[in-house]
């Protein structure tokens, strides 16, 4: 312990960014408040994306004698990061440091201060333009939580009241809608001649640029109109003063909207019973991320199954890979099509050896264009992806290939020589084996599937489930580590669900199941990541994610009528 501190601390809850500019617009913001209260000891930590992570902050405080901490989260509108990371942040602080009292401060806020901030960088953009003919579009960041969005929308409603700036129409630029050109057309129907794009964000980071970038594409199709690109909020000084009044608040117990005590938090009905904790709750992860994206949703690492073994019924890859290198990463994977649509936009993601994770997403959010970088099908436009550490590249394709076995929905790609034994013969023999070796290796397929008696029969005399697997065999057969099953389920009668289900658990390997199906994701798979636009919007539990009615409605994902994933 330290030196006796009694008056209470604060902490700044920063978000991280992997842009530099935002993390020093976080440093200079923190610096104006440390200006405006000299006497509050203050720590800074962030959530994810820059050091030091929060937890940190909070220990060298404690350590330093503070026993009443103040978290005042430095975000604008209430979303996940303030609603899960902000109370997880709290839990593990009073499990570290039960003596010490922490209270959880609420969002920035709709507060007039930072609406004159709002208002003066609109004017800034717009210059001497005429507020008859001037629409704004104000760009959030667009959240699957309500709260969040909504919250724009009000901003966007006082904005426009008897300040004269014109028609303001609220945008996202990710995960919600209507998006940054939805918002700057519906402007242009109204009237507007004159737009100014203004994000309505405290930081700078990755997503600000985005912002102008396509703004700049709806400009390029409308000469007729100006566009005009707006400062985000940034560091400025009179933000101080709102933070300091959250630290106030949450001191003195007046916290309206804060999620750490929101009895409305969790609105499932017996969730905290079925599932325990609610996921706020739960650790975070061991430290703060460096360098990389989590997805909001990765507060939980899921325990990776169990590496693979040599057992009867199990599947042995021929090499040893290394057990400390992810089986999948990708880091900063985007790509677009020739014709210029984007398909993966900045994705990230690590699955460790031996995990199955469901990839989930509605048509079109980019699960397949993502399932053919892994085995350099397709290449990123930016970015890079590594199989068990190689990086997928012209010179590794071979190798690639070999390591990831892609089971395709239609059987028939696969099966196409005059007995499904040669099937799966074709990719070893491809890769040098011969004769007794080559038996063996499709002896072995077909037994891990089950399909042993049927080497002579044709594919097409074999059912579907039975094709299904017959593919599954020629993919095993070339001991690949990591096995991607697109669909796997789709028109299989139940007995063959059971029995594919059956087969992928028995296999024990790295497993990316891409579908639809979701009682069947859920059934196989601990961990779910989900695409929408081509971006990972959620990574964690797959049953909190399927449990979350307004996440999976603002993706588009549907359960079966009367299915309840919190059951069983
Ligand atoms: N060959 C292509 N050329 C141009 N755009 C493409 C091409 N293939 C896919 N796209 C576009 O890329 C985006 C992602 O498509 P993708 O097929 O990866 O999605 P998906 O999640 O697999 O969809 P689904 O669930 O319907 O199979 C979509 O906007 C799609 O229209």
């Amino acid at each position: 312990m330290g030196d006796g501190m009694t008056a209470p601390a604060m902490v700044l809850l920063g978000h991280g960014s992997r842009d530099s500019d935002g993390v020093d617009e976080y440093w200079a913001l923190a610096e104006a408040v440390r200006n405006a209260a000299p006497d509050l000891k203050i720590g800074c930590g962030f959530v994810e994306l820059a050091e030091p992570g929060v937890d940190e902050a909070i220990d060298r405080l404690v350590a330093e004698g503070a026993h009443e901490v103040v978290v005042v989260p430095l975000v604008l509108l209430a979303a996940g990061h303030l609603k899960n990371d902000g109370p997880a942040a709290m839990a593990r602080a009073r499990q570290r440091h039960p003596s010490v009292h922490f209270r959880l401060a609420r969002d920035l806020g709709i507060e007039p201060t930072l609406l004159s901030i709002a208002e003066e960088r609109i004017r800034d953009a717009a210059g001497d333009a005429d507020p008859e003919k001037l629409g704004v579009a104000l760009i959030g960041r667009g959240s699957s939580d309500p709260d969040a969005c909504s919250d724009l929308w009000k901003v966007g409603r006082l904005l426009a009241d008897k300040r004269g700036l014109g028609t303001i129409e609220p945008g996202f630029v990710s995960v919600a809608r209507p998006n940054v050109a939805e918002a700057m057309e519906r402007c242009r129907l109204l009237g507007a001649t004159t737009i100014v794009v203004s994000p309505f964000f405290l930081f700078t980071g990755m997503l600000v640029p985005r912002i102008h970038q396509q703004a700049g594409d709806w400009a390029a199709q409308h000469p007729e109109i100006t566009v005009l690109g707006g400062a985000h909020l940034g560091p400025d000084p009179r933000l101080a003063r709102i933070v300091l009044e959250r630290y106030r608040e949450a001191l003195h117990g007046d916290v309206r909207m804060n999620c750490d005590l929101c009895t409305y938090r969790v609105q499932l009905p017996g969730y905290e019973d079925k599932v325990g904790l609610p996921i706020s709750l739960t650790p975070h992860g061991d430290e703060p991320a460096r360098g990389k994206r989590k997805a909001r949703r990765a507060i939980r690492t899921p325990a990776p199954a169990p590496t693979v073994e040599i057992r009867r019924g199990r599947f042995m890859p021929s090499t040893k890979a290394s057990d400390e290198l992810p089986a999948i990463e990708m880091r900063g994977v985007s790509f677009d099509y020739p014709d210029g649509t984007s398909a993966l936009s900045t994705v990230d993601l690590t699955i460790g050896r031996g995990e199955r994770v469901a990839l989930l997403g509605p048509n079109g959010a980019g699960k397949t264009s993502l399932v053919l970088q892994l085995n350099g099908v397709l290449t990123p436009s930016a970015g890079e992806v590594l199989i068990s550490g190689t990086a997928v590249g012209p010179k590794t394709l071979k190798e690639v290939r070999r390591k990831v076995g892609v089971v395709f929905q239609d059987p028939d790609d696969q099966l196409f020589t005059p007995t499904v034994g040669r099937d799966v013969a074709f990719g070893p023999a491809h890769l040098g084996l011969k004769g007794d070796e080559l038996k063996a290796r499709v002896a072995e397929a077909l037994s891990y599937v089950g399909l042993a008696d049927l080497a002579d029969r044709p594919p097409h005399r074999l059912s579907l489930g039975q094709r299904r697997r017959a593919a599954v065999a020629t993919v095993l057969a070339m001991h690949p580590e990591v096995l991607v099953l697109d669909e796997p389920s789709s028109n299989l009668d139940p007995a063959a669900r059971r029995e594919f289900a059956d087969l992928v658990k028995r296999l024990g390997m790295t497993t990316l199941l891409v579908t639809h199906d979701l009682p069947y994701a859920l059934e196989l798979c601990q961990r779910a990541v989900v695409l929408d636009h081509g971006q990972v919007v959620a990574d964690g539990p797959i049953r909190e994610i399927l449990a979350d009615a307004g996440f999976m409605s603002a993706h588009r994902l549907e359960l079966p009528a009367g299915f309840n994933p919190l059951g069983g």
